[in-house]
């Protein structure tokens, strides 16, 4: 016996359909279901993203205490599941399997239909897991994009939602026998599903399937639920409580459940659109302090690598940051420094990482600068420059934010300490003789540009990181 609760996570209110089974089939079992609202609907996401987000809700409902966690929707199955999986300790269902065994059993003409989102179309999951358990089974998919926002936006009753159904539906029609609903938001438009697809044709939901999954999983490993006089279901959702209210109401049941608005966690972690160990190492040292924890582009190696075309620090920021929270779904954000040397017209500047060629190291580099200036500027006060951090803090479809700043300093005539990164060993601090590379890691992001740019995007992030949810 195990009284903790099972944990559900869907990009909505779909997942509800899968609620509405436990709560008939397994009365004794608390449930903490998540929601994330705010970011429905997945099927038109990266799989970067979904399984980004899928995290976010798997993390949550582990805060929660939960003895195991289904996969109540069908994106995040086809997409994250084997991963989640892999990685923890608590037994852990998805949707897929169930519907496509029981459509296995069900067809007759073993002809088998799959709507689902894109996401999960793309993914072949379907077509594979049925034609690896029997190989005769047709399987013809079919992506429906326009369904999840239907449901999502309570309008399953409406003349548009009909029009919708009957208008994309129409490749499948007469074509199968057995039709599995592949999201869990589908159930929720089965009346008008079943009418265009015709009476014969048996309609799988595959997260009223799941649950007799489920309840194999807790006899086998002896998680059941006691029976006990009250249990308290915990319903979130990442968007609007009253919405999701709605909609709970009118699918389980008035006043079954209470929907609470949360937020995820995840949006204490940034991730900085660098590979640059050494700036990487400064950032996590600095957002340490605001309380947030750093990622950078070494744990998303299928990311691409950006290219720096532009010819100001900001321009190449952007480029970094823009293009990787595009990419994402997440705040972003990318720096772009350099050194600029006044002697030779602020050079290296943008080109401070490429200085002495394509692929140079930070020796090479240093080596290239003491060469321009060793015939042209032999005084120390030939010698003054500054380096420069531009920081942009980017998300998809919102105006980004931009800061930046300098620290002044002169080039020293050969290398000095062995801290840091870039030029920082001929790198004389302000009127100083110490290099940045003699200061310790703290004494550095006290003074330097980096530090210096990041406390500017502090005292702004909260403001902007608030405008999002607008
Ligand atoms: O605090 C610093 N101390 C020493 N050198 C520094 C510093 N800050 C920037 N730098 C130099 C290193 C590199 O040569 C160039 C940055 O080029 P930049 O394109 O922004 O970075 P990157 O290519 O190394 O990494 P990424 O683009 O993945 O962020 O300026
Ligand atoms: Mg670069």
């Amino acid at each position: 016996m195990d009284n903790r609760p099972i944990g559900l996570l869907d990009s909505g209110v779909g997942g509800l359909t899968v609620v509405r089974e436990i709560l008939r089939q397994l009365p004794n079992e608390e449930i903490v279901y998540i929601g994330d609202t705010q970011r429905a609907p997945y099927g038109s996401r990266s799989n970067e993203q979904i399984t980004a987000f899928t995290w976010d809700m798997v993390n949550f409902l582990l805060s929660k205490n939960v003895k195991m966690i289904v996969f109540a929707c069908n994106t995040a199955t086809a997409v994250a599941l084997d991963e989640v999986r892999a990685a923890l300790d608590i037994p852990v269902v998805g949707v897929i399997l169930s519907g496509a065994s029981s459509a296995i059993q069900k067809t007759v003409n073993k002809k088998v239909g799959v709507i689902a989102t894109q996401a999960t179309i793309n993914s072949e999951q379907y077509r594979k897991v049925i034609q690896f358990k029997s190989s005769s089974v047709e399987v013809l998919s079919l992506a429906c994009p326009d369904f999840v926002p239907l449901v999502e936006s309570n309008q399953v009753d409406t003349e548009a939602a009909k029009n919708i159904v009957a208008e994309t539906l129409k490749p499948m029609v007469g074509k199968v026998d057995t039709l599995i609903l592949g999201c869990t938001h589908y159930p929720l438009l089965r009346k008008l599903i079943q009418k265009e697809m015709g009476q014969d044709v048996q309609l799988i939901d595959s997260g009223s399937e799941t649950v007799r999954d489920v309840t194999v999983l807790l006899n086998y490993f002896a998680l059941n639920g006691e029976e006990r006089d009250s249990i308290r279901h915990c319903f979130y959702t990442t968007g609007d409580a009253g919405a999701f209210q709605v909609m709970a109401d009118r699918w389980l049941g008035a006043g079954k459940i209470r929907a609470e608005h949360t937020e995820l966690s995840s949006e204490r972690t940034l991730l900085i659109a660098t590979r640059n160990d050494g700036k990487t190492q400064e950032f996590k040292r600095l957002f340490e302090e605001f309380g947030y924890k750093i990622k950078n582009l070494k744990d998303y190696p299928e990311l691409p690598d950006i290219k720096e075309t532009g010819m100001t620090f900001e321009e190449n920021a952007r480029l970094k940051a823009e293009q990787i929270a595009a990419i994402t779904g997440q705040v972003v954000i990318g720096d772009d420094s350099g050194l600029c040397v006044d002697v030779l017209g602020g050079l290296p500047g943008v080109w401070s990482h490429r200085f002495a060629g394509p692929k140079p190291t930070d020796e090479e580099n240093i080596a290239k600068l003491l060469h321009e200036l060793a015939s042209t500027a032999i005084t120390p006060e030939r010698r003054t420059a500054h380096f420069h951090t531009t920081l942009v803090a980017a998300y998809p479809g919102h105006e980004s934010l931009v800061v930046e700043a300098d620290w002044q300093g002169r080039i020293g005539l050969t290398p000095q300490g062995k801290n840091g990164f870039g030029y920082d060993p001929i790198f004389l601090v302000g009127e100083s003789d110490r290099t940045a590379a003699q200061l310790s890691a703290e004494e550095k992001n006290t003074a330097s540009h980096r530090g210096q740019a990041l406390q500017k995007l502090m005292a702004e992030l909260p403001k902007w990181l608030e405008s999002l949810k607008k």
